[in-house]
């Protein structure tokens, strides 16, 4: 038979973990789960074996993601795009501008030069807003070590192609090589003042994505694994536009009804297109769906629900944009979503309908007011409240 210690073993996916813990008698069921946490605390010593991580983009979320690592003592040197920028952070431990009040620890560095921050990686974290993203990789592929695993935090849809991260990283940096995807409600500036956050890291390798639970996890950042990254890649670009739709709701003073209504049936909107997509239902009602989600539409720091604030308030769209140094990833998301949803939508022969989504991007485009994009979700037709998908 089985031996009682065949249950856990280290680095064995959560998946099958889980199945097995499913089946076992509960004696075994217990002695596993009193495993599984001893090896979540482990994650919180020091590392047993020595890794260096370049961050690409010194944007706020590079900056939380290098200070979480820098806590832990880990050698991170950060891709930046400016010179001044560079000797800032390597002189006075801080960035000039973003997170400014926060210091670094002195294992960050930052670089503009890419083959010096990714040389001997040994994990290139990407923190460069999607729709740049793709010819900043193509310009420094070449320096790209060959099997440096990528974990990618950036959450959207590229305009025109339609590709989210996973499709963007395979074409500018080929095949052959793992990636993560970390997504979940996580400012950066809750991260670097060292407030608790909870995150998912989402891999096709179980593996990797253990290895970055580990790695990057402390007592203040908790990284949970999946290997759904379709689902945690639509959840991350949906919740940016429902953000924009929360936003405006705050903005026009409608309410915590009216809010919580939207909300919800945001999450709606964002479950039934990630299903159609191939996603699983699970990973929407988790921390890169809901939580998310609620983060974004709910947190006073979130770019994207200021945007709508702003919008909702009756500001004009080009001064809100004109008028920000950081990327509200929402604003281009929302047309590229509804493009995917009308190419779903055609390659499934059927009309799922996807108001809220649609409305944010005819309200950005000018064609609505935030008033009547309101007024219009009102009046369509009542229906039953959850569909069979
Ligand atoms: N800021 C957050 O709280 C947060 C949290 C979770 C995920 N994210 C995601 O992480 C990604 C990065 O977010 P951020 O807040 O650091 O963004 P940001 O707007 O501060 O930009 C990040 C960095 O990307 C680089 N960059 C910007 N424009 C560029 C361009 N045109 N060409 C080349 N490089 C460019 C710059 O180094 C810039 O500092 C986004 O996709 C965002 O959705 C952000
Ligand atoms: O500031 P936002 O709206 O880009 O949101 C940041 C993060 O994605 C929150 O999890």
């Amino acid at each position: 038979g089985t031996p009682p210690h065949a249950a856990f073993v280290p680095g064995a996916s959560t998946k099958s973990l889980g199945n097995r813990l499913a089946k076992a008698p509960q004696a075994r069921r217990e002695q596993t789960i009193m495993q599984l946490s001893a090896r979540r605390s482990r994650s919180m010593r020091p590392l047993p074996y020595p890794v260096r991580f370049a961050v690409l983009g010194g944007g706020s979320f590079g900056l939380a993601l290098a200070s979480v690592l820098g806590k832990k003592s880990i050698p991170v040197t950060i891709l930046v795009r400016k010179e001044e920028v560079a000797e800032h952070i390597n002189l006075h431990h801080r960035h000039p501008t973003y997170l400014s009040d926060i210091a670094l620890a002195p294992s960050i560095r930052a670089t503009v030069h890419p083959e010096e921050a990714l040389r001997d990686a040994s994990f290139i974290i990407h923190a460069v807003p999607v729709q740049y993203s793709r010819k900043f990789l193509e310009d420094i592929a070449p320096h790209v070590p060959k099997n440096t695993p990528i974990i990618s935090t950036s959450k959207g849809i590229e305009t025109g192609t339609l590709c989210m991260m996973q499709d963007i990283l395979l074409e500018t940096l080929g095949p052959n090589r793992e990636t993560a995807y970390l997504s979940g409600p996580s400012f950066a500036r809750e991260i670097a003042l060292g407030l608790v956050t909870a995150v998912v890291a989402a891999s096709e390798s179980e593996a990797l994505a253990n290895e970055i639970c580990d790695i990057m996890g402390c007592n203040y950042f908790r990284v949970f694994t999946s290997t759904d990254v379709v689902g945690v890649e639509v959840g991350g670009a949906v919740k940016n536009v429902i953000a924009i739709a929360a936003g405006m709701c705050e903005g026009l003073g409608l309410g915590t009804n009216a809010m919580a209504a939207l909300v919800t049936r945001g999450c709606n909107e964002m479950q039934r297109l990630a299903l159609s997509l191939g996603a699983r239902p699970s990973t929407l009602t988790g921390l890169s769906g809901v939580g998310d989600t609620f983060g974004t539409c709910f947190g006073p720091l979130s770019r994207n629900r200021n945007l709508g604030v702003r919008l909702g308030k009756g500001e004009r769209l080009e001064n809100i944009l004109g008028s920000s140094t950081e990327v509200a990833e929402g604003h281009a998301t929302a047309f590229s979503l509804v493009q995917l949803i009308e190419k779903t939508n055609r390659a499934y022969r059927r009309e799922l309908e996807f108001p809220i989504i649609y409305g944010v991007k005819e309200i950005l485009e000018g064609k609505r007011t935030p008033a009547e994009g309101l007024r219009d979700l009102m009046a369509m037709p009542v229906r039953v409240e959850m569909w069979n998908l």
